[in-house]
């Protein structure tokens, strides 16, 4: 039997075996725009790209099935288009039949109404041309089943390569889904790094607002440092011509200082000149006012002729009894100042203030207040309440203002103070009550009057001067039972020394400020005070007789005579300037020994001082 040829056209392609990648699929499988590339027919063997990977992805899946179906329709149908090459009548579309749930072509049937010439009929008797004839038929007969045994074999092919298809097609599906799901996967990572993208430009802009508002900071910075570098340089200009004026105002303050310290020296002089011409020992009379407990007493006939001049008068009996000018029972004295009992406080220190002054300037000063128990004295150097303060408290403000002002011309000035007691012709430590150490007087030339183991101390505030003459009061008030009686009887001497330093100049100054015990005659006194009384007395005749020395000029003076006159030797001496306070109590009562004070210091008011100033040279 000859073997029927299937024709090219007929035959299918094998398959390429399904492999992941590349990616078999059948071009009916794609959507119609990648399904539209050049294809084979049946299959497309290509490489998926993943665009078009995406476009599965987006597209439906009903509709890819759909799809899918039509095209393996028209593959069922394409394949079954099988042609005849012995026969053109026999060539004709051949559709195809569902086999089960398979799709495959029909046997295909010779057609039997074929527009050929009829053969011409065969007489029934001619057997031989009747045999031809069958065996005609039955060689077409034969070729028809054949072909349609090719048929079936090829339509059983392409069922199986349909299947394969499938097969095919699931696993694309299952890669489709895969990459779907990887898709997916990157789509949201990319949202996450879009998200993060989005976070980072706001970060991005806000540090760029941030660089941008920088950069207009400093560009404002570095206009700042070109302005400032200009003011530096109009600065360092001026300053240049500021040291060159400095340097010329310095020659001239130099020049102003030697003029200064030229006047200075010649104030100096010229003061203590003053000084000298207002008497080398001042007396001032400083007469009290009674008390408001005092008012029932009668008072003396106290006339003050003028600032420096009194006349008292008692009674007519006592005329022609005293050493003062006498005019009809009037006593006249005359002083270097005369304070009437109005006379303030501020008003007293004035005149005193002159001589702290002379004390700054190297000179010793003495200031002492004499008269009889509850006279004043105490009042005129310590004060009353904080309203009146006294030459001692206003004489440590004074020199402490004086300090400061001299500092500023280039003197150094050092304060030490010390404060002792005379009782009884003994005397007592009042800045250490328990020294049991014998202080003893001693005079030397150089150093002037010491007295040993006493206590001295550097003073360097007026507050700190203040507390120590408050402690010392204090001690002399607890040394005692009675401080009213023992103040009366007891000489109190504060000694401030005063060291002034510019350059080689050393001056050595000092104040001593005396509150003496009180004046009164021993016969107006009690057995019991009567040794108090007679050292008190003693002391102060001592005194007389040093002022009368001095008056006379002698050549021994009496300083020894008493511990007062001996302490108070280089204040009382050539060297010094003296200023006594004679206290008046301005009662009836009193009127003896008010005479007697007076007297007293009009004897002292006589005594005239040599003077020496204390000036020495540390180099040179
Ligand atoms: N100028 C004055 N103005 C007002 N009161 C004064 C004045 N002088 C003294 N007194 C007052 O008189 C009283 C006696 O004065 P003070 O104690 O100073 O006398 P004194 O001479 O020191 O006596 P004593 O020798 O006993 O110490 C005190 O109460 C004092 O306050």
């Amino acid at each position: 039997m000859e073997k029927t040829r299937i024709p090219l056209s007929a035959r299918r392609k094998p398959i390429t075996p399904n492999v992941p990648h590349p990616v078999v699929v059948p071009s009916t499988n794609l959507p119609n725009n990648v399904a539209q590339r050049p294809a084979r027919r049946g299959l497309v063997r290509r490489s998926i790209s993943c665009s078009d990977l995406r476009t599965l992805a987006t597209t439906p899946l009903s509709r890819l099935n759909a799809q899918s179906t039509r095209n393996v329709n028209e593959l069922d149908r394409k394949p079954m288009c099988v042609r005849s090459n012995l026969n053109p009548i026999q060539e004709k579309v051949v559709p195809s039949v569902k086999v089960g749930t398979k799709r495959v072509a029909p046997p295909t049937v010779a057609p039997t109404n074929a527009k050929v010439s009829r053969p011409a009929k065969i007489p029934p008797y001619d057997y031989k041309a009747r045999f031809n004839s069958l065996l005609e038929k039955h060689k077409i007969l034969q070729q028809t089943s054949s072909e349609r045994e090719t048929a079936l074999i090829v339509a059983t092919e392409q069922l199986s390569a349909l299947q394969k298809d499938s097969e095919h097609l699931k696993e694309i599906q299952n890669i489709y889904n895969q990459s779907k799901q990887s898709f997916m996967e990157n789509e949201a990572k990319v949202k996450e790094l879009d998200s993060k993208l989005s976070s980072v430009q706001q970060n991005f802009n806000s540090v760029n607002s941030s660089y941008l508002s920088l950069v207009s900071v400093h560009d404002a910075i570095i206009r700042e440092k070109e302005k400032l570098i200009r003011e530096k340089n109009m600065l360092v200009q001026e300053l240049s011509e500021m040291q060159q004026t400095n340097r010329t105002q310095q020659e001239l303050l130099l020049f102003h200082k030697t003029m200064i310290q030229e006047h200075e020296d010649a104030r100096r002089i010229m003061h203590n000149q003053i000084q000298d011409l207002k008497g080398t020992i001042r007396v001032f009379c400083r007469i009290r006012p009674p008390l408001s407990t005092e008012q029932d007493k009668m008072l003396c006939n106290i006339i003050y002729v003028d600032d420096d001049v009194l006349e008292i008068r008692k009674t007519k009996e006592l005329t022609n009894n005293c050493s003062g000018r006498t005019t009809d029972g009037t006593l006249e004295f005359v002083f270097d100042k005369v304070f009437q009992p109005e006379a303030s406080q501020m008003d007293v220190f004035k005149e005193l203030s002159q001589l702290i002054q002379s004390a700054m300037d190297g000179y010793h000063v003495c200031v002492f207040a004499y008269g009889q128990t509850g006279s004043g004295k105490t009042y005129t150097m310590q004060g009353g309440d904080y309203s009146s303060p006294g030459m001692i408290p206003q004489t440590v403000d004074l020199i402490f203002k004086l300090i400061a002002k001299y500092q500023q011309i280039g003197w150094i000035y050092t304060v030490e103070a010390s404060f002792l007691e005379i009782y009884n012709e003994s005397i007592r430590d009042l800045l250490n009550t328990h020294n049991k150490e014998h202080l003893e007087i001693r005079f030397n030339e150089g150093k002037g009057t010491t007295v040993t183991n006493l206590t001295i101390k550097p003073v360097h505030s007026p507050q700190e001067l203040h507390s120590l003459v408050s402690y010392a009061n204090q001690n002399r008030a607890v040394a005692v039972t009675n401080y009213n009686e023992h103040s009366s009887r007891s000489h109190v001497v504060t000694k401030i020394t005063l060291t002034g330093i510019h350059g080689n100049t050393v001056y050595i100054g000092s104040l001593s400020l005396v509150d003496l015990a009180g004046s009164e005659s021993a016969k107006s006194s009690t057995s019991e005070r009567l040794t108090e009384t007679k050292n008190i007395n003693k002391s102060l005749s001592a005194l007389g007789s040093v002022m009368t020395a001095l008056q006379n000029k002698d050549n021994h003076i009496p300083y020894r005579n008493s511990k007062l006159t001996y302490l108070l030797q280089s204040s009382l001496g050539g060297n010094s300037k003296t200023l006594m306070f004679v206290n008046i109590a301005p009662f009836h009562e009193c009127y003896n020994e008010t005479i007697n004070a007076l007297r007293f210091a009009s004897k002292v008011k006589e005594v005239k001082l040599m003077m020496k100033k204390n000036k020495s040279l540390l180099r040179n």
